[in-house]
C-alpha cells in the first residue's frame, strides 16, 4: 500500500512561496492502477517527482508498505520504476540494446542465459519484440513510450510511476498502453502502477482515478463515481466545470466525501477508518480491483447547497522529518551489479554510440590527423640552429657586432619557433580534449538522471567517462608529439617530457571539461563556456605576449597551456635554445615537474566537480 499524508510542497517564486501541492491525501492499495488526472500545470509531475524522492516535501509523510521514507530511507532503485514525462534513450541504440543496457545496470543476473531469458520476457511483455532490432531515434511515440517502460520494468518493481506515458498517442496505442499498464499492475498482488494522464475519456482500465486540482486533490476513487461524483453526464465534462468553483473549496468537498468513498471502495489502509455502507466484496477478486457499492456513494451536487463549506479541522501536525536519502536495504535478489560491471557496460555502451556517430568519428579523424599537419608546416624545414658565440673576444669591433647581431638574430628565429611549436601543439589538444569532454555529459542527463534513480553509481559513471576520454587523450598526445618530433626533425628537450605535458595539457582540460558538463544544465551552455575556456588559453598563457607581472600570478594557476608550454620549455634547460627562447619571452617559466604537478591538480579539480555535478540532480 502507498499512503500520502497531507503532503504539501511549496517553491519560492519571485520572492513569494508558491504552493504546488497542498495537502495531498491519499492512499492505494497494492496491485492497483491509479491514474492522476487534472488541468496542464496542476502539480501531476510534482507529485510524482515527490513521491519517487526526486523533490522533497515540506510537510507531511509518504508511507510504502507501511514504511515511512522519512524515516527508513528511500525506496530502493530496484523498488522503483519512474517512467519520465518523455522518453529518454540513446538514440544510436537499438532497442534490445538499450534494454540490455537496463538489465546489465540495474540487476544481477546468474548467468547470460538468465539475462535474455529476462530480455526476452520483457520485450515481450511490452509488445516490443518484433522491433528488437530497431534503432531509438526511428521509433514512433508510442514505441518509444514501450521502450520507456520496458526499461523500467527489467527490475521487477514494485511501484510504477509513470509521466504520461499515453499521452499524444493514437486512441489504439493509449488504449494497448494502458492495458499494458493494467496487466503489469495485476502481474505482481505487490506492485502499484500510477500514471499520469489527460484523457478522462479512456479510464475504465484503471482501477481508481485521481483527481487533482491547482495542487490539491479533489476526488479520488473509481472511475464509474467520477462522473456521478462531479454531476456531470461524461467525465469528460468534469474540466469545463472545475472553473466553477475555487480550487479550494473542491478539496474542502472532497476532504468531507474521501472517508465515505474510501470506506466504500476499500481504498484506505485497515483499520484507519469506518466503513460505512460497506460493498460487497467477491472474496476471489483481483487485486487491487475495487467493486462498486449498490447505494450510491455522495457526490458534489450534496454541497452545492452550501455556499461556504464549514472550515476543515485543522489537523494536528506531526514533526516532518527530512527525507533521507540513503536506501532501504533489500533481499539479495534485488542487489544492484557492482562498479566494475557498471563500468565496464558503460564503456562498452559509450564506445558502440561513438562508432555508430559518423559525424563523430570523421571529425574526430580529422582533427587527429589534421591538427599535427597544422603545426608542422610551421617547422618542416626543421629548427634553426643557435649560432655559437666566439668567447675570445674579437679586436675587431665591428666583426664582433655582427656576431652579435648574428647570434640574437639566429636565437630570435630559433627562440620563436621551438616556443611557437610547442604552444601550438598544446593548443591544438586542448582544443581537441574540449571538443570531446564539453557535451559529453550534457548532452545525457536526462538518460543520466533516470539511470542515477534506477541506481546508477556516480563513480562508475565517471570512471567510464575517464576511461572513454583517455583514450583519446593517448591517442591524440602520442600521435601529436611524435608527428610533430619526426617531422620537424627534432625538437629540443625531453621527449618524454614533452609529451607526458602535452597528455597533462590534454587531460587537465577534458577534466576541467567534463566538469563543466556535468555543472550546465544543456549542452549548448557547457560548450559555449567550453569554447571561451580553449579562447582563453592562448592570450592569457603568456606565450604569445607576456602577461604584465602583476597578473601573471593571477591568471597563470588556471591556464593549463601555460604549464603544458612553459613546462615543456624548462625542459630545454641543458641547451643552446632555452636562452633563445628567453629572448623571445620574458614570461617566467615554470619547472617541468611543477607544471606536470599543477596539470595534475587541474585534472583532479575537474573530475571532482564532474563528481560533484553528476551527483547534483537536474531533472526540472
Ligand atoms: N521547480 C519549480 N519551480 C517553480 N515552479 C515549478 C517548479 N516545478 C514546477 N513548477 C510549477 O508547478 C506547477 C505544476 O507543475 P507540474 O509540472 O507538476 O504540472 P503538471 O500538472 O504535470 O502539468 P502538465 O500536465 O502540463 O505536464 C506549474 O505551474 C509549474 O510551473
Amino acid at each position: 500500500m502507498l499512503e500520502l499524508h497531507n503532503i504539501s510542497l511549496s517553491v519560492l517564486r519571485d520572492g513569494e512561496n508558491q504552493s504546488l501541492l497542498e495537502n495531498i491525501h491519499f492512499s492505494v492499495p497494492s496491485g492497483h492502477l491509479l491514474a492522476i488526472v487534472g488541468p496542464s500545470g496542476c502539480g501531476k509531475t510534482t507529485l510524482m517527482k515527490t513521491i519517487a524522492g526526486l523533490k522533497e516535501e515540506d510537510t507531511g509523510e509518504i508511507l510504502w508498505q507501511g514504511r515511512n521514507l522519512a524515516e527508513d530511507g528511500d525506496l530502493h532503485p530496484s523498488e522503483l520504476g519512474y517512467v519520465p514525462q518523455f522518453s529518454i534513450a540513446h538514440e544510436l541504440l537499438t532497442i534490445e540494446e538499450c534494454v540490455t543496457s537496463a538489465i546489465t545496470l540495474r540487476t544481477r543476473q546468474n548467468d547470460d542465459e538468465s539475462a535474455t531469458a529476462l530480455l526476452d520476457q520483457t520485450l515481450k511483455s511490452t509488445g516490443l519484440t518484433a522491433l528488437r532490432d530497431r534503432q531509438v531515434k526511428i521509433l514512433s511515440g508510442g514505441q518509444k513510450r514501450r521502450l520507456g517502460l520496458a526499461l523500467e520494468i527489467v527490475t521487477q518493481p514494485t511501484l510504477l510511476l509513470c509521466d504520461e506515458v499515453t499521452s499524444g498517442l493514437d486512441p489504439k496505442s493509449e488504449r494497448e498502453i494502458t492495458q499494458l499498464l493494467h496487466d503489469l499492475a495485476r502481474a505482481d498482488r505487490n506492485r502499484i502502477v500510477i500514471n499520469v494522464t489527460h484523457n478522462l475519456g479512456n479510464l475504465s482500465l484503471y482501477d481508481t482515478v485521481l483527481v487533482l486540482h491547482e495542487g490539491r486533490v479533489i476526488y479520488h476513487g473509481p472511475p464509474r463515481a467520477l462522473a456521478h461524483y462531479f454531476s456531470v453526464e461524461h467525465a469528460e465534462d468534469i474540466y469545463p466545470k472545475l472553473a466553477r468553483r475555487s480550487a479550494e473549496r473542491w478539496a474542502d468537498s472532497w476532504d468531507r466525501h474521501r472517508d465515505a468513498y474510501y470506506a466504500t471502495y476499500e481504498l484506505a489502509p485497515p483499520g484507519t477508518l469506518e466503513p460505512i455502507d460497506k460493498p460487497k466484496i467477491v472474496s476471489d477478486r483481483e487485486p487491487g480491483k475495487i467493486s462498486l457499492p449498490k447505494a450510491k456513494a455522495p457526490s458534489i451536487e450534496d454541497d452545492e447547497d452550501s455556499q461556504s463549506p464549514p472550515p476543515v479541522e485543522p489537523q494536528e501536525t506531526k514533526p516532518h522529518h527530512k527525507r533521507k536519502h540513503h536506501r532501504h536495504e533489500v533481499d539479495e535478489a534485488h542487489e544492484l551489479p557492482g562498479f566494475l560491471t557498471q563500468t565496464i557496460e558503460l564503456l562498452t555502451r559509450r564506445w558502440t554510440i561513438f562508432w555508430r556517430d559518423r559525424s563523430q568519428l570523421w571529425l574526430q579523424l580529422a582533427m587527429l590527423l589534421g591538427f599535427p599537419l597544422l603545426v608542422v608546416i610551421f617547422g618542416f624545414e626543421g629548427i634553426p640552429q643557435v649560432r655559437t658565440l666566439s668567447q675570445r673576444a674579437d679586436a675587431n669591433f665591428i666583426v664582433e657586432a655582427q656576431e652579435r647581431s648574428a647570434h640574437l638574430q639566429s636565437q630570435l628565429n630559433a627562440g620563436g619557433l621551438v616556443s611557437g611549436l610547442i604552444l601550438m601543439q598544446i593548443v591544438l589538444v586542448t582544443l581537441m580534449a574540449s571538443n570531446n569532454a564539453a557535451r559529453e555529459i550534457a548532452s545525457e542527463r536526462d538518460i543520466l538522471e533516470r539511470e542515477r534513480l534506477g541506481g546508477l553509481s556516480s563513480s562508475a559513471y565517471i570512471t567510464s567517462k575517464v576511461l572513454f576520454l583517455g583514450g583519446f587523450v593517448v591517442a591524440q598526445t602520442v600521435w601529436m608529439g611524435l608527428f610533430v618530433e619526426l617531422l620537424c626533425h627534432g625538437i629540443p628537450g625531453s621527449l618524454l617530457i614533452k609529451l607526458l605535458l602535452l597528455l597533462l595539457s590534454s587531460a587537465a582540460m577534458s577534466a576541467i571539461c567534463l566538469g563543466i558538463s556535468a555543472l550546465m544544465r544543456t549542452p549548448e551552455k557547457a560548450t559555449i563556456l567550453s569554447i571561451y575556456l580553449v579562447g582563453f588559453q592562448l592570450p592569457l598563457s603568456g606565450a604569445v605576449l607576456a602577461l604584465p607581472k602583476s597578473i601573471e600570478p593571477l591568471a597563470q594557476p588556471f591556464i593549463a597551456a601555460y604549464w603544458g608550454w612553459s613546462g615543456s620549455l624548462s625542459t630545454m634547460k641543458a641547451t643552446a635554445f632555452y636562452d633563445a627562447v628567453r629572448q623571445v619571452t620574458t614570461t617566467t617559466l615554470a619547472p617541468w615537474n611543477i607544471a606536470a604537478f599543477v596539470l595534475l591538480l587541474h585534472i583532479i579539480i575537474g573530475l571532482a566537480l564532474a563528481y560533484i555535478g553528476t551527483k547534483r540532480t537536474q531533472w526540472d
